[in-house]
């Protein structure tokens, strides 16, 4: 198993000679929806480190949208998917079943929030396990309204591009969307200056004067809402969602394909409030790399659909599910999950040190290995999209891999794998720093 140096090292301008050859063969094979945030192709990865086809070494702080939290081509997550690929790489779990889809179901019951019987369904992708999440719920309660959120990202199948709110690029021209959705404000203390208990009564007066309780099947809510603007919600504000849908019936649905499987610093951003959703929906850091996505919770909603209600001829492929597992051992045996609280602290850290002399970040925020800087013009506190997006073109021309999110396009996040070096995160940030500099 080749490792790299855990360096930066920029043999070309970016994007080189093989990368611009790539790039054209892309724009005849491919439509041009598909784009990248970096202009160049990857060739290997290493914990922190992308190498790309000319040679470059670059600093990941994007973990493919927070998907490689142990690290791309983990040492351990490959060998479990050699191992497997040998052996049994795909029968379909309707067709004849497999222990490896057993265990990881075994392991999210047994990770995800509460001490109440669980069960868990797998799939492939993270609007995959929402679309079913949601299914479940109406199935439960007999009800048919969902309640999604201001700023909320869900995916980009039908139904989850309904549920998802920003409009550029994701759904632009694809409606109609599924009926009974009806989005509701949040929590974003940056911007409505509300502490939890407001904007949680803001939010129920909404649901109950224009949904009408009785009709909710389920609230859906990333607790930390990821491609919206990586933002935390007040304190108590989940939690009192979490006591009104059990107190009128509905199914509490956390999102926590971004937020989730280590990435904040806890096996669940739900789990640094104490809140306990009745489904819990994962995928990304879940199988450090390969396809899979899950929704657990109370065996009660689970079992409500008949049997073959759920299912899909790939849904926890052996191979997916042979990473997770190698994925949630390296946390465990690693203690990958203070790895990320001392990555988030130390990027807090700077940022906030930044922040305190330029006041083009409105905000720094964020959990574990999870983090933003929210940039604003300094006299109006407005969103800035145009400086966020050049800050990023300048960082990633010097090696840094970055992604930017939020509603208004003006927040920069951070996803570093987790193990990567002390040295290599304070680099980066140094790229980062840098990067901010230039645009003054
Ligand atoms: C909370 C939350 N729920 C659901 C999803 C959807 O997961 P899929 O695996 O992309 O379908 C996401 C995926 N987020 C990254 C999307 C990137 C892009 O599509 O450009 C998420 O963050």
């Amino acid at each position: 198993m080749a490792t790299l140096p855990q360096t930066i090292h920029l043999a070309t301008p970016l994007p080189g000679p093989e990368a611009r050859t790539l790039d054209e063969r892309a724009g005849t094979a491919l439509p041009r929806a598909l784009t990248a945030a970096m202009p160049t192709f990857a060739r290997r990865t290493d914990r922190g480190v992308l190498e790309d086809v000319d040679g470059n070494r670059l600093i990941d702080f994007g973990s493919g949208i927070a998907v490689t939290t142990v690290g791309g081509a983990a040492a351990p997550v490959v060998a479990a998917i050699q191992k497997q690929a040998e052996n049994l790489t795909h029968t379909s779990f309707a067709v004849t079943r497999y222990a490896g889809y057993v265990e990881v179901a075994e392991r999210l019951n047994a990770l995800t929030p509460g001490s109440f019987p669980k069960k868990t369904a797998l799939f492939n992708s993270g609007a995959e396990a929402v679309e079913n999440a949601i299914k479940l719920a109406r199935r439960y309660t007999g009800r048919q309204a969902v309640v999604c959120f201001d700023h909320a990202f869900h995916g980009r199948t039908s139904l989850t591009m309904g549920l998802t709110a920003k409009v550029a690029p994701y759904k632009g021209g694809f409606g109609p969307f599924a009926p009974e959705l009806y989005r509701v404000p949040g929590s974003y203390p940056y911007r409505d200056g509300l502490d939890g208990e407001a904007a949680a009564e803001r939010t129920i007066s909404q649901i109950e004067k224009q949904v009408g309780a009785s009709s909710v099947a389920a609230v859906i809510i990333e607790p930390i809402q990821g491609e919206g603007g990586f933002i935390v919600p007040a304190p108590g504000f989940l939690s009192a969602l979490q006591r009104w849908c059990r107190d009128n019936g509905a199914v509490f649905i956390a999102d926590e394909i971004q937020s989730g499987i280590a990435r904040t610093g806890a096996w669940f951003a739900c789990d640094h409030e104490g809140v306990v959703p009745d489904l819990v929906t994962t995928a990304k850091g879940l199988a450090g790399g390969m396809p899979l996505s899950a929704v657990t919770g109370s065996a009660e909603i689970m079992d409500s659909a008949e049997p073959g209600a759920l299912g899909g001829t790939y849904c926890g492929n052996p191979l997916a599910c042979a990473a997770a597992l190698a994925a949630l051992d390296m946390i465990e045996e690693h203690d990958l999950l203070e790895r990320a609280r001392a990555i988030g602290e130390a990027g807090i850290r700077l940022m906030e040190q930044w922040k305190a002399k330029d006041p083009r970040i409105g905000e720094v925020r964020g959990k574990g290995a999870m983090m933003a800087l929210e940039l604003v013009d300094p006299v109006s506190q407005k969103p800035d999209a145009a400086l966020t997006a050049a800050v990023a073109q300048a960082a990633r021309a010097r090696g840094l891999i970055l992604l930017t999110c939020g509603t208004y396009g003006n927040v920069i996040r951070l996803l570093p794998p987790v193990t990567m070096p002390d040295e290599l995160f304070v680099e980066g940030m140094g790229i980062l720093e840098q990067a901010l500099r230039d645009q003054s």
